[in-house]
C-alpha cells in the first residue's frame, strides 16, 4: 500500500481563492475584513509565520497591521496594544503569536483579546463553546486537520482517533473536535506507558509533539489515517514531520507531508475566522 497524501498546500490554495472572491463581495458592500498580528521578540519561525500570514491576507484582499515588539517588551505594554486592537472598529481579528517570551503570561495575553476578536480560538470563552458545540472560532490548526479530513472523504464518526500530544493549541483541541465528529479519542502524551501499543489501534492518528520521526511504521495500524503536526528539523537541517514519512507511507491509507499538509490550512482557517469575524460587525 502507498498512502494517498493529504495534499494541504493544494487545498489551502483551492480554500483561498475562494476566499478572495468572498472578501471582493464583502469590499463592495463596504467591509473591508482586518487582522492585527502582534509579534514579540525575534523568534526565527515565528518571523516566518508572521509574514506569511501577511501575504496571504494581502493576497485575499484582508487588511492587516503587524504589531513588531522587541523581545524585553513587558506584559503590561503588550496587554495596553491588545486593549487598543479591541477597540479599533477597522480590526476584527487579533492574533497574539507564540510563544511569547519568558517575562509575559501566554494566559493573561490571551484573555485579554476580546473573544469576539479572537480568531486564533484560544481565549477560554472560545475554548468553552467549542466543547459545548456553539459556534465559535475554532483553533486554526485543529480546524484545519478537520477540514482536510473531509476533503480527503475519511469518516470520522465511529472511528477510533488517537491524539499524541497534549498542548492547548493543537493536541487538547483537535481531540475535541474529533470528539464533537463523534469519533472515539485517546489521548497519548510524555507520560503515557507503551505509547506504540495505543497508536497502533488508531484508525486515526493525530501526532503533535515536535519529536522529528518519532512515529515509524510499527507504530501504526495498516490501512490508517496519519496526521503529522510536527515541525522540526532532521539531522541533515530538512524540515520533517513528527512522523517518519517515508517509512509510514507503506502502511497509512492516507498521510500528510511536511511541509505542504498541516501547516498551510493554519493560515487558511486563520483567513476563514478572520472574514467571518467582518461578517459579525454588524
Ligand atoms: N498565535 C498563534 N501562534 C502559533 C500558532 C497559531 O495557530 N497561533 N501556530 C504555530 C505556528 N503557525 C502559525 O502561527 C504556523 C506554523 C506552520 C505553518 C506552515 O505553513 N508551515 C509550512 C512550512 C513552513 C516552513 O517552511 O518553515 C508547512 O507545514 O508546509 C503555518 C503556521 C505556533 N504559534
Ligand atoms: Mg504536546
Amino acid at each position: 500500500m502507498t498512502a494517498e497524501l493529504m495534499n494541504g498546500k493544494q487545498l489551502a490554495a483551492s480554500k483561498q481563492a475562494e476566499m478572495k472572491e468572498r472578501v471582493a463581495k464583502l469590499a463592495s458592500d463596504g467591509i473591508v475584513p482586518g487582522l492585527a498580528v502582534i509579534l514579540v521578540g525575534d523568534n526565527q519561525a515565528s518571523q516566518t509565520y508572521v509574514r506569511s500570514k501577511q501575504r496571504s491576507c494581502e493576497k485575499a484582499g484582508i487588511h492587516s497591521v503587524l504589531k513588531q515588539l522587541s523581545a524585553e517588551t513587558t506584559e503590561a505594554e503588550l496587554l495596553s496594544h491588545i486593549h487598543e486592537l479591541n477597540q479599533d472598529p477597522t480590526i476584527d481579528g487579533i492574533l497574539v503569536q507564540l510563544p511569547l517570551p519568558k517575562q509575559i503570561s501566554e494566559q493573561a495575553v490571551i484573555e485579554a483579546i476580546s473573544p469576539e476578536k479572537d480568531v486564533d480560538g484560544f481565549h477560554p470563552i472560545s475554548i468553552g463553546k467549542m466543547m459545548t458545540g456553539e459556534k465559535t472560532f475554532l483553533p486554526c490548526t485543529p480546524h484545519g486537520i478537520i477540514e482536510l479530513l473531509r476533503a480527503s472523504n475519511v469518516e470520522i464518526s465511529g472511528k477510533h482517533a488517537v491524539v499524541v500530544g497534549r498542548s492547548n493549541i493543537v493536541g487538547k483541541p483537535v481531540g475535541q473536535l474529533l470528539l464533537n465528529e463523534h469519533a472515539t479519542v485517546t489521548y497519548c502524551h510524555s507520560r503515557t506507558p507503551d505509547l506504540r501499543a495505543i497508536t497502533k489501534q488508531a484508525d486515526i492518528l493525530v501526532v503533535a509533539v515536535g519529536i522529528a520521526k518519532l512515529i515509524k511504521k510499527e507504530d501504526v495500524k495498516p490501512g490508517a489515517v496519519v496526521i503529522d503536526v510536527g515541525m522540526n528539523r532532521d539531522e541533515n537541517g530538512k524540515l520533517c514531520g513528527d512522523v517518519d514519512f517515508d517509512d509510514v507511507e507503506s502502511v497509512a491509507s492516507h498521510l500528510t507531508p511536511v511541509p505542504g499538509g498541516v501547516g498551510p490550512m493554519t493560515i487558511t482557517m486563520l483567513l476563514e475566522n478572520t472574514i467571518e469575524s467582518a461578517l459579525n460587525r454588524s
